[in-house]
Order: C-alpha cells, then sequence, then structure tokens
C-alpha cells in the first residue's frame, strides 16, 4: 500500500529493535497496555504504527515519576498509548489534560483506561491543538510536563504554546523528531507522503538547537524524543 508507514524506529537492524522489546519492553508492559495495543492493531491495522513504541512508553513511564510529575499534557492521543501509560505513571491525584482531533480513536482506547482505573486522571479535550493550548493560556493553565505527538509540521506552534502552559523547569517532550531516520536522509529515498513531516522536523530540530529558552537533549529512542527542560 502506497500510504503504509514504515516500521518505526531507527536503530542498527530490525533484529536489534526485537531484541530490545523481547529482552526487557514486553515483559515489563503493563497488561493494559498490551491488550490496548492489540485492539489498536485489530481496528487500524498498519496505522498502529502511530503508537508510542513499548520501550518508549517505559522510558516516559519512568521520566515522569524521576520528575515527579503530577500535571501533565498531551497532544496527540491516538487509542491511548501513550496516555494510559501516563495515566498510570501519575500519582493517584495526578491530571492529564489530552488533546486529539479524534474522538472515535481515543475511545477505542478509553475502555483500556478505564479497565485500568485510571480514567479519573484525564481530562479529554476534542480539539485542534492549537486552539484547545491558545485556551489554556488563556485559562492561566500551568504543566509540570507535556508529550507533544500530534502533526509535526505544527510543532513550532505548539511549541510557543507549550514554553507558557509548561512551568520553568518543567519538560516539554517531542515524539518522532528523527522521523524513522529520514531526517537524516535524502529526500529521494523518503515515501512522498513522509517528506512534507521530514522537512518540517528538519527545520524544528534546528531550531531548538538554537533555542536558549530551553534546555535541549534528543532521546534515540522509539523514532527520536526530544525533551526539552524549560530554562526562563
Ligand atoms: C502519532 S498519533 C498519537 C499517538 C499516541 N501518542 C499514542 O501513543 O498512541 C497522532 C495523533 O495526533 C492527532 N492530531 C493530528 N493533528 C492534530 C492537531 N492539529 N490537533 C490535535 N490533534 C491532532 C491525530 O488525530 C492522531 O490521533
Amino acid at each position: 500500500m502506497a500510504d503504509e508507514i514504515p516500521s518505526k524506529g531507527i536503530l542498527k537492524s530490525e533484529a536489534l529493535k526485537q531484541y530490545i522489546l523481547e529482552t526487557s519492553a514486553y515483559p515489563r508492559e503493563h497488561e493494559l497496555l498490551k491488550e490496548l495495543r492489540k485492539a489498536t492493531v485489530q481496528k487500524y491495522g498498519n496505522l498502529s504504527e502511530m503508537e508510542v513504541p513499548v520501550d518508549e512508553g517505559l522510558f516516559l513511564s519512568m521520566l515522569l515519576k524521576i520528575t515527579n510529575a503530577k500535571n501533565t499534557l498531551e497532544l496527540g492521543v491516538f487509542t491511548g498509548y501513550s496516555l494510559l501509560t501516563t495515566a498510570l505513571a501519575l500519582p493517584k491525584d495526578g491530571r492529564i489534560t489530552a488533546i486529539d482531533i479524534d474522538k472515535e480513536a481515543y475511545e477505542v482506547g478509553l475502555e483500556f483506561i478505564k479497565k485500568a482505573g485510571v480514567d479519573h486522571k484525564i481530562n479529554f479535550i476534542h480539539s485542534d491543538g492549537i486552539t484547545a493550548l491558545d485556551q489554556l493560556v488563556n485559562d492561566n493553565q500551568e504543566f509540570d510536563f507535556a508529550f507533544a505527538d500530534a502533526d509535526k509540521s505544527n510543532y513550532p506552534n505548539f511549541h510557543e504554546r507549550l514554553l507558557k502552559l509548561v512551568k520553568v523547569g518543567g519538560i516539554i517532550a517531542f515524539d518522532n523528531t528523527l522521523w524513522f531516520g529520514f531526517v537524516a536522509e535524502d529526500e529521494e529515498g523518503v515515501p512522498d507522503h513522509m517528506r512534507e513531516y521530514r522537512e518540517a522536523l528538519i527545520e524544528f530540530n534546528k531550531k531548538l538547537a538554537l533555542d536558549t529558552r530551553v534546555e535541549v537533549s534528543q532521546i534515540s529512542i522509539g523514532d527520536g524524543v526530544t525533551l526539552c527542560r524549560r530554562l526562563i
């Protein structure tokens, strides 16, 4: 199929990816995350590649715990793999504001979120990201952590708003910043439907590198997560 998504990852080989998943990630994956992953494949087939991979989920979960995050924001929910991961990682009184234009996909995951007993932590906003973020800025909301995983061409616009919403010292994490490794490949080798985001992410990565308002660390997990710690 022309619009198929390649298998996610930037590792040297598919075998190494499988090694990581089978040795340390799958054995640690919460039962309901496993169920959600299966239900997503069943309903969405190859599009289930949009979910954060299991090893990245474990990384995000640990990051939330070591930073003692309590009030978080998620942009780009899909069926909720990263959302359920976050909800499981946060303390009992933790809160996640989750934004997506696609409510149907969120509802696929909601069943598993409820089964896990963490739905009370979630405030789902069915909206386009920019509109919802502008509203949160107007309402003077403040977050400890934000995970951005919606449309990649909007990352610069999300970033400006997230810098107002995440507290100084808090983390903004941008997913897919190495875009299946395509950011380091010539455009000719990139499937047509993935070129726009490749270009956008190349520009965004350059911008972030020069952005003195944040400390930046490019994590080579999944297909790249960039952590920005707000400095001012
Ligand atoms: C890569 S998926 C998110 C995957 C999710 N984090 C997970 O772990 O399963 C991207 C999601 O962003 C949503 N999206 C894309 N553009 C958006 C926008 N401008 N505003 C809000 N949501 C958007 C899509 O509907 C899709 O569900």
